[in-house]
């Protein structure tokens, strides 16, 4: 059944992340008619905008195009939305600086919101602590967290969705998914590009407010949550906070691409880490002293994000391997080209009597020939219409990070590497060769 009746409304319209994600992804909705004409796309902000200036601005589909209109501010923009016909929902998107989230919330109370609307707010969720917990305090003072969706976009990523579901629906792994069978678990995100135009941004958070703290703890906590007793968002959630209770960062270094002060809005004497490796473990039954291995870093010589299962040898070794037999590893592909690799162990034809590393591979783009991969905005954008909040962060999930990444954030001196490589590990580790899986599903 398509959504029906709903008022979208984009705050900060005239902004990038509208033009580039947001009506795309909402156009792309209505042509596959999961949102039908009943439905309205209000953009507000503070540019001046008549409402055909406002459907020049994207050039959309003309049928699309017809459900865009434009209100200039939010004061009197309740009123607004209901002269344009009644609806049983509003979802008000804020793609504003987050500077402004409080204040706006307070300002769509002032105007009436209350039941019928959904807030999704954009990352980041505070700069610390503190300030988080200051905006989600100032957020649920005027609004419930359940009609709070903050987004995490890559737990709309497809290939990250299937980490739930290659656990628990295949019986096989489930018992070696612990410190007994597992040796470390690696988690891997690379960016060939550097800060771009974000520098201004980006300057004031460095990788581990911009990645870490999120995106990649959230995909840590689905790699080693328990079991939900079903797929019920409030379910999920409960194990992803036991995960985020019981996480420990041991040891971090910080790095930082050498060209990185030359950027547009980076200051001279920047300290900013443009790449952190990080050492953590979880305290609990199932995986206490096991590392867990991140590293994430942009101007970096690929693109790519991947996680690594490493497993620990066998009891007993029978087969003459002149040293150190091959690990087992399970590598999740995440992008760009999503897909799980399983490196096992084979005897090599003929009589050397050798064993060699081979592997087993499934690809997304092999295996679902016509599948179409909805982009993470769509599909993000529709669960929140739904009022689906199991891709979406709590607040409690962004304090526990918080909290738990306090003393990485301190300003330290970073060490220095060059535009376009991978450093070598500042601490260590021995990462699994991941440039070697990320290619395996690509299409040339
Ligand atoms: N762009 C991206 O790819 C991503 C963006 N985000 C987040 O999404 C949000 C929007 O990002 P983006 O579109 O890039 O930002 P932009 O700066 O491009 O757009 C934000 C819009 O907000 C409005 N705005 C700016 N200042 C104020 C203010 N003081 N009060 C009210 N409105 C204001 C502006 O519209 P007007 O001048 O018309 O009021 C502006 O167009 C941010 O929170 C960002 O962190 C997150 C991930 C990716
Ligand atoms: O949230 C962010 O994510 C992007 C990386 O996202 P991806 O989907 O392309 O992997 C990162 O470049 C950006 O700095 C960060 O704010």
């Amino acid at each position: 059944m398509p959504v029906s009746d709903s008022a979208i409304i984009i705050l900060g319209a005239s902004g990038d992340l509208a033009k580039r994600k947001l009506i795309p992804a909402l156009e792309r909705l209505f042509q596959k008619k999961e949102i039908d004409d009943t439905c309205r796309v209000i953009g507000s902000g503070r540019t001046p905008f008549s409402h055909e200036e406002f459907r020049a601005h994207f050039n959309r589909d003309k049928e699309f195009s017809k459900l865009l209109y434009y209100h200039q501010g939010t004061e009197g923009i309740r009123d607004f939305i209901f002269s344009l016909r009644e609806f049983r929902r509003v979802i008000i998107f804020f793609s504003l600086p987050p500077r402004v989230y409080a204040h706006t919330a307070a300002e769509l109370h002032r105007e009436g919101f209350r039941d019928e609307t959904t807030l999704i707010i954009e990352k980041p969720f505070g700069y610390d602590l503190e300030s988080a917990r200051k905006l989600n305090a100032d957020l649920q003072r005027y609004f419930h967290e359940l009609q709070i969706f903050r987004i995490d976009h890559y737990l709309a990523k497809e290939a990250v969705q299937n980490i739930l579901v290659f656990r628990f629906a295949n019986a096989v792994f489930y018992p070696i998914w612990n410190s007994r069978y597992i040796e470390s678990i690696q988690i891997n995100a690379l960016e060939d590009i550097g800060v771009e135009d974000r520098g201004a941004y980006f300057d004031g958070a460095g990788i581990i407010r911009d990645m870490v703290q999120n995106h990649l703890m959230q995909l840590l906590s689905l790699l080693t949550m328990e079991a939900p007793i079903n797929l019920e968002a409030e379910e999920i959630r409960i194990q992803k906070m036991q995960i985020l209770k019981a996480l420990e960062v041991k040891r971090w270094a910080k790095m930082q691409y050498r060209g990185y002060h030359d950027e547009k809005g980076v200051p001279e004497d920047s300290k900013t880490e443009t790449y952190a490796e990080l050492e953590m473990t979880i305290n609990n039954y199932r995986w206490t002293g096991i590392p867990i291995y991140v590293r994430t870093g942009k101007a970096v010589h690929r693109k790519g994000t991947e996680i690594g299962i490493r497993f620990k040898p066998g009891p007993h070794l029978l087969y003459n391997t002149e040293g150190q037999i091959p690990p087992n590893q399970i590598i999740f592909n995440i992008q760009p080209d999503a897909g799980i690799v399983m490196d096992f162990i084979a005897r090599e034809p003929g009589g050397s009597g050798r064993i060699s590393s081979t592997n087993m591979t499934f690809c997304y783009s092999s295996s679902f020939l016509d599948a179409e991969i909805p982009e993470a905005y769509q599909r993000l954008l529709l669960d929140a219409i739904r009022g689906d909040r199991t891709l979406f962060v709590s607040a409690e999930e962004t304090e526990l990070s918080w909290e738990k990444f306090t003393p990485t954030l301190q300003q330290e001196t970073p060490g220095m590497y060059k535009r376009g490589a991978l450093p070598p590990s500042p601490l260590g580790i021995d990462w699994i060769d991941f440039d070697k899986y990320g290619s395996t599903c690509r299409l040339d």
